[in-house]
C-alpha cells in the first residue's frame, strides 16, 4: 500500500485525520483506537482541559532562533514530542511498529515499544539500528517473563523501561464490548511473548492458540504494588519511568521509591472513566516533585498549542498516542513523520508567537484558566 502524501492530500486537523483513518481501518480496529472507557467522560475532559487554559503571549522578544531541544535523563532530543507506547499497531497498518519506530528515528525522538507490540523487541532493534528506543512494560503474572523481557530490552540497547501502572485490568470499554472486539485474542500483540524464552518455556503446547491464551492470562496483574518497582530496580540498570500517575501522593511515592521519571497520564481516557483530565492533574504533581525527577505527560495532546501548555505547566516532554496512530493508518511511516513534523511546526510557531525561544523557558509563560 503506498499513499501519496502531499500538502493537499494529507489531513491537517485532528478531526480530518481521524476521519481519514476511519476510512482506512476496520470498524473494530478504528473503534478500539478511538474510544475511551465507559461513557468517555475523561476522553472528552482531556481535550476540554486544554481548551480551558489560555496562553498570555509576550511580544518584542526576538524569536528569530527557536531551540526546541530537551534534555531528559542526560540525553538530548531535538524536539519535546515523543510517540506514546501503543500496542498492536499492525491493527492499524501492515507495517505497524516498524513504520512508527522508523518515523521516530527519522525525527530523532524516542520510540516507546509496547509489551503487546506486533513486532518483537529484536525485530524493531534490527529494523531501526541505533535510534533511541524505550521499552514499555506490562508486568506479567509470570515474573520470569517480566524480567526476561526487561533483559531483552536491555540487551537490545533500549534506553529506558516505562512501567505502565494504570492497566492492572482493562477499563470498561463499551465500544469494544458491543463489537465483541479484542485485538489480543486475534493475536495482534503476541510478538514479544512468542519470542520470549521464559514465556515459551512455561508453555506445554506452542500452538498459536496456546500462546494467545497464555498471553491473555499474563497481561494483567492486579497484585502490582511498590514492591514490584523495588524489584524491577534491582533487576535492571536502565532508568525506570512510571506511566499513569495522576495523584500527587503517588508522585511523591515515585520519588521516594527511587524511580527516574514519571509520566502523568490517564491512558488517553481508556482505563478509568470519570477521573481527572491529565492536564488538570499535572500542576500539583510538578509542584510535589519539585524538580527531583523529570515529569513527562500524555493524554489529550492534539496540537502544538497543547504541547506548549503542557510544557508551560512543567512537563519536560509530551507523548502523542492517537494522533500518530491515525497518521500511521493514513500513510504508514511517512504518515507518522508528517504528524510529528506538523506537531513540531505548530509548537514552534506557538512558542514564537508567545515570545518564547527556548523550550526550557516555557514554564515562564503565563497561562490563565477561562
Ligand atoms: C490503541 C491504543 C493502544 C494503547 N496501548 C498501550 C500500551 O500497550 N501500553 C501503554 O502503556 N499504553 C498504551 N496506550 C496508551 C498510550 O500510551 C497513551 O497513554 C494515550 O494514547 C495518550 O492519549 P492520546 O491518545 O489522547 O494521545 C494505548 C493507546 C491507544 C490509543
Ligand atoms: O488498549 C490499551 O490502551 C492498552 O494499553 C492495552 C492493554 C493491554 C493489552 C493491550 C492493550
Amino acid at each position: 500500500m503506498s499513499v501519496e502524501l502531499n500538502a493537499k492530500s494529507f489531513p491537517v486537523s485532528f478531526a480530518a485525520l481521524e476521519q481519514e483513518a476511519k476510512m482506512k481501518m476496520s470498524e473494530g480496529g478504528y473503534g478500539y483506537v478511538r474510544s475511551g472507557a465507559s461513557h468517555e467522560e475523561t476522553l472528552q475532559k482531556n481535550a476540554q482541559g486544554f481548551e480551558k487554559l489560555s496562553i498570555v503571549p509576550r511580544m518584542l522578544r526576538d524569536v528569530a532562533d527557536v531551540d526546541m531541544s530537551v534534555t531528559i535523563g542526560g540525553r538530548t532530543y531535538p524536539f519535546p514530542v515523543f510517540l506514546a507506547p501503543v500496542g498492536m499497531q499492525k491493527l492499524t497498518h501492515e507495517e505497524g511498529e516498524l513504520a512508527s519506530a522508523r518515523a521516530a528515528a527519522a525525527i530523532g525522538v524516542p520510540f516507546v515499544q509496547s509489551t503487546v507490540s506486533s513486532y518483537s523487541i529484536e525485530e524493531i532493534k534490527a529494523g531501526t539500528n541505533s535510534s533511541p528506543k524505550w521499552f514499555q512494560l506490562y508486568w506479567s503474572r509470570n515474573e520470569q517473563v517480566t524480567f526476561s523481557m526487561v533483559n531483552r530490552a536491555e540487551q537490545a540497547g533500549y534506553e529506558a523501561i516505562v512501567l505502565t501502572v494504570d492497566t492492572v485490568m482493562t477499563g470498561w470499554r463499551e465500544t469494544d464490548i458491543a463489537a465483541d472486539f479484542s485485538p489480543l485474542k486475534l493475536g495482534f500483540g503476541k510478538a514479544n511473548y512468542e519470542n520470549d524464552p521464559a514465556f515459551m518455556a512455561a508453555l506445554d503446547n506452542h500452538e498459536n492458540e496456546a500462546v494467545i491464551q497464555s498471553l491473555l492470562e499474563n497481561i494483567h496483574y492486579p497484585n502490582l504494588n511498590w514492591s514490584h518497582v523495588a524489584e524491577l530496580k534491582k533487576r535492571t540498570k536502565l532508568p525506570i519511568y512510571i506511566k499513569g500517575i495522576l495523584h500527587p501522593e503517588d508522585a511523591k511515592l515515585a520519588v521516594e521509591n527511587g524511580v527516574d521519571g514519571i509520566i502523568v497520564s490517564n491512558h488517553g481516557g481508556r482505563q478509568l472513566d470519570g477521573i481527572i483530565s491529565a492536564i488538570d492533574a499535572l500542576p500539583s504533581i510538578v509542584t510535589e516533585v519539585d524538580g527531583a525527577i523529570p515529569v513527562l505527560f500524555d493524554s489529550g495532546i492534539r496540537r502544538g498549542t497543547d504541547v506548549v501548555k503542557a510544557l508551560a505547566l512543567g512537563a519536560k516532554a509530551v507523548f502523542i498516542g492517537r494522533p500518530f496512530i491515525y497518521g500511521l493508518a493514513v500513510g504508514g511511516q511517512t504518515g507518522v513523520e508528517k504528524i510529528l513534523e506538523n506537531f513540531i511546526e505548530e509548537t514552534k510557531i506557538t512558542m514564537s508567537l508567545a515570545g518564547i525561544s527556548k523550550v526550557c523557558d516555557l514554564p515562564s509563560i503565563k497561562l490563565i484558566r477561562e
